[in-house]
């Protein structure tokens, strides 16, 4: 066992919580080469933005040309869809073998439990391994063809789901998501040493709700106090930090479903982060 694993483990509460975690080959989806990079986006707790960014991500991803899909592994709170006003349900071949994803009205293809709900209002009330399935069957059982770019809403926090992921998929980077009311330090840190640890880089941070910006005289307002995420990112060596302010019209968007008409352009050094990865 590794040093750096061992300084992880700190608070194991049985021997069988010390177990390295065991770093499946990576599968492809259905066996087709179908998906060329694979990037994760993560955050420590619920409501901080992901679903936001990895949307916006694919926004960015697709406006650059490239052929791009989202897999929302965030299975007890899929907002995917709905954000891209995608209603209709996912369909299967004839033999149900193979699930084919949505494709929004730019061309970005995905897939969320909510496109095999009889209604999305349902609640998905499932315990970890069962929903850690369902995200391998995600990968493994959605025709994904000539996928340039995936973009994987995880669910928040580091438990069974991420872990499944980064087990199952060929995972090329990180992005994080962090809110300054988070306790960022700590969070960041976190989801830095798990990238770590399944040798995967973080590519950038995301601090969303950094701040507000007036409408009227253009100053912006640190709401939630001064943030720090330049340092935190320079102590973790990590390069690239995106700030996104408070926008109530991106609120207003995601929840109307047009989040592709949300301005990206906050994005751009991580976006260019991810092509390099
Ligand atoms: N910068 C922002 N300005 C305004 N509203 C925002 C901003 N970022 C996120 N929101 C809104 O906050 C809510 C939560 O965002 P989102 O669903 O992306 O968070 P999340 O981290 O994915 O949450 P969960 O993990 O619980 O699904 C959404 O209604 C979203 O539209």
């Amino acid at each position: 066992m590794s040093e750096e694993y061992r300084n992880e483990t700190n608070n194991a509460k049985s021997i069988s919580d010390l177990k390295p975690p065991v770093k499946e080959e990576p599968k492809k989806a259905n066996n087709y080469d179908g998906v060329k990079k694979v990037i994760a986006v993560v955050s420590g707790k619920g409501g901080v933005g992901k679903s936001l960014v990895t949307s916006m991500l694919s926004v960015k991803s697709r406006q650059a040309g490239l052929s791009t899909a989202i897999l929302d592994a965030d299975i007890t709170g899929p907002s995917i869809p709905r954000s891209f006003g995608v209603k209709d349900r996912a369909m299967t071949d004839e033999a149900g073998t193979v699930i084919y994803p949505a494709i929004t009205s730019t061309g970005i293809k995905m897939m969320s439990l909510n496109l095999l709900m009889d209604n999305e209002t349902d609640p998905v009330i499932w315990r970890g391994p069962v929903i850690a399935n369902a995200v391998k069957q995600f990968w493994e059982e959605v025709l994904w063809e000539d996928v340039d770019l995936m973009f994987v809403d995880c669910p928040p926090g580091t438990g069974d789901v991420p872990l499944t992921i980064f087990q199952t998929l060929p995972v090329a980077g990180i992005v994080v998501v962090t809110s300054p009311q988070d306790l960022v330090s700590m969070i960041v840190e976190k989801a830095v040493k798990m990238a770590k640890m399944m040798k995967v880089p973080v590519l950038g941070i995301v601090e969303n709700m950094s701040y507000f910006e007036c409408p009227d005289c253009g100053k912006k307002h640190y709401i939630y106090g001064e943030s720090h995420i330049d340092e935190i990112a320079k102590d973790l060596d990590i390069r690239t930090v995106a700030k996104l302010p408070i926008k109530p019209e991106v609120a207003a968007m995601v929840d109307s479903g047009r989040a592709e008409d949300i301005d990206v352009s906050a994005l751009n050094d991580i976006f260019e982060a991810i092509k390099e990865a």
